[in-house]
């Protein structure tokens, strides 16, 4: 089945000037097709280049070339029609009014806007709806702005670390409150710096660092290109039986017990365990965090510590 794009980046590249006459390349050659009903997460280090495409999907930055379209139109207009809309981390809430006055004040800026009252009860803001807004917690402000996001009815929601500054339970709380936007088709598109929060909600996750888009795809495949899982056994093997050993991408000792990343967690299990004197094997699937971390540093590294997967180990660590 071909799905509608609601969003399609093609080579987009912005850049700053870095201070010193040069330019930093916030993001570089960007492509991205968003398809209706996505949930999507932007993951990426400090200053990969996330806030900027975001900014420029929300038209609050131009691209300095490439192609952006929201809904076939240019990223302005679909703010403007109501489209797309936004949740940012910062910005304009007016601390001497009540919750549920931002809400019915902003109501009252949209041509055609979502009724108020079920706004605060989808964005959970009716416990503290009469409280005034400067004596809201972080967490609080945060739901006031999903609900103001809320209020045009939006088709896509993109949202910059919206959970930042939350704790544990209202972060829970805020994704199934964005997880149920997103069953009734809203295409959802965020930032963050918690992994297992793009793990837990996101489809679909693309990583970037230094403006490129490094992987893209389902989260798990994401998660599994930098290496399916951790083999670790307690092994005492001769040299010449550890460069032998197939399926291998990466060795690390640590006293008797050796830890092999691998692509095939199945087959070098097998093999330990019936060809060798290898035992106490156990199976780790790598974390979305080590994901991230292999990914990147493979965008930077020249690869000179990793070898093909069947062919012999150059790194043994300590
Ligand atoms: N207005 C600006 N002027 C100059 N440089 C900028 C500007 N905005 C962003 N940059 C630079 O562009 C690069 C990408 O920044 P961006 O904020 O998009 O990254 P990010 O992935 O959102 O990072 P973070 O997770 O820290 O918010 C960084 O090197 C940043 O310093």
């Amino acid at each position: 089945m071909v799905q509608e794009s609601v969003i399609s980046a093609r080579n987009v590249h912005m850049s700053f000037p870095d201070g010193t006459g040069g330019h930093i390349r916030a993001v570089d050659g960007v492509d991205l097709e968003v398809a209706r009903g996505e949930v999507l997460a932007l993951l990426g280090p400090n200053g990969a280049g996330k806030t900027t495409l975001l900014d420029i999907l929300l038209g609050l930055t131009t691209a300095r070339s490439g192609d952006v379209s929201v809904g076939g139109q240019p990223p302005r207009a679909a703010v403007q029609t109501g489209r797309l809309s936004a949740l940012l981390q910062t910005g304009g809430l007016l601390p001497d009014l009540t919750a549920a006055e931002t809400v019915r004040m902003i109501a009252a800026l949209h041509a055609d806007p979502a009724d108020v009252d079920e706004v605060i009860d989808i964005a959970g803001v009716r416990p503290f709806a009469s409280r005034q807004v400067g004596k809201c917690s972080g967490g609080q402000q945060q739901r006031l702005r999903f609900a103001l996001a809320l209020l045009p009815r939006p088709e896509i929601i993109v949202l910059d670390e919206p959970t930042a500054g939350m704790d544990v339970s209202a972060r829970h709380e805020f994704w199934d409150r964005m997880r149920a936007q997103a069953d009734e088709g809203i295409t959802v598109i965020f930032a963050t710096h918690y992994l297992e929060e793009a793990e837990q909600f996101a489809r679909r996750t693309v990583l970037m660092n230094s403006g490129r888009v490094l992987a893209d795809g389902p989260t798990d495949e994401v998660r599994a290109r930098a290496g399916a899982a951790y083999v670790t056994v307690t092994w005492d093997p001769a040299a010449d039986e550890l460069e032998r050993l197939p399926f291998v991408i990466r060795t690390t000792r640590e006293g008797a017990r050796i830890t092999f990343r691998t692509e095939r967690p199945d087959e070098l299990a097998r093999h330990l365990l019936t060809s060798t004197d290898a035992h106490g094997l156990t199976v780790r699937p790598a974390s979305l965090e080590e994901a991230f971390r292999l990914l990147t540093e493979e965008s930077t590294d020249t690869g000179d510590t990793e070898r093909p997967a069947t062919a012999a180990p150059e790194e043994v660590s300590a």
